[in-house]
């Protein structure tokens, strides 16, 4: 494991000491009901072992790249920060609640793209005040102004990324996990997200971007960590880390 060249010397922000991820799964796909029905599938219980043991720590103003192959760990390891995955051995630190933006993240398909604009906003934690305050702004920087009335689930996944991203962005967070979503948007947008990613970093916070995207990656992130099979197998200088991940690949 390598250290990275980039300078930390704001405070620690999350604190990552030998995370452990297990998933119980059963052979057949269904899920257990009843001590019964448990002890019956005893047998085709299966454990995924996803995070295997690992330990780093993020600074106030890096913008930390997450990369790896499909199924390496790293959405399991993005949920553990964000405290929606409890782990089965070691723990996670942060220094105020984390906020994850994922492709998954939760909006009604029932509801129009405005009402998600307020509910997303109310559960970033903003005031009815507030959340009217940066509707405006959120729906300008979607760019889905002629869409927002239908109901989401009328929303392609890349607008309806748009808007998850947009509302999720529209305030600042000491702690900011970006699951995938930059990879959703076209160019334009693409090029938006990074430069409020950049932002949101210079306000001394830290964010987390997790993407198969090379490019944005190396456009965006100060530091990146490399996942490979639940252990990390890389930490440092984005260019170095992205080089040997890249490699590995040949
Ligand atoms: N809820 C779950 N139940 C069982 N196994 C799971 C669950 N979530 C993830 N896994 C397994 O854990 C491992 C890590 O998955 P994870 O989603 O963290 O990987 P990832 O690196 O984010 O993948 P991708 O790049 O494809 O999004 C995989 O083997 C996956 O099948």
């Amino acid at each position: 494991m390598t250290e990275g060249s980039a300078t930390r010397t704001g405070h620690p922000t999350v604190v990552v000491d030998d995370l452990h991820i297990k998933y119980k799964t059963f052979a057949s796909g269904k899920a257990a009901s009843g001590t019964r029905a448990l002890l019956q599938r005893q047998r085709g219980i299966r454990v995924v072992h996803a995070v295997k043991g690992m330990t780093f720590v993020a600074h106030e103003g890096e913008s930390i790249g997450v990369i790896g192959h499909n199924g390496s760990g790293k959405s399991s390891l993005m949920r553990a920060i964000a405290g929606l995955q409890s782990p089965a051995s070691g723990s996670v630190f942060a220094s105020s609640q984390p906020a994850l933006l994922g492709v998954n993240a939760a909006l009604l398909g029932d509801l129009s793209g405005s009402k998600n604009v307020i509910l997303g906003s109310l559960a970033l934690g903003n005031s009815r005040a507030q959340a009217d305050a940066v509707y405006q702004d959120i729906v300008d920087f979607s760019g889905l102004e002629e869409f927002i009335d239908l109901p989401m689930k009328t929303y392609s996944s890349g607008m309806a990324a748009r808007l998850r991203f947009s509302i999720a962005v529209s305030r600042d967070h000491q702690i900011l996990l970006v699951d995938e979503a930059l990879a959703v948007g076209d160019k334009e947008f693409r090029a938006k997200s990074e430069a409020r990613i950049r932002e949101l970093r210079e306000q001394a916070g830290t964010v987390f971007l997790v993407s198969h995207s090379m490019r944005s990656i190396l456009d965006t992130c100060s530091r990146v960590l490399w996942i490979d099979h639940g252990n990390l197998k890389m930490d440092g200088d984005p260019q170095e880390v992205v080089d040997a991940y890249q490699a590995s690949k040949n």
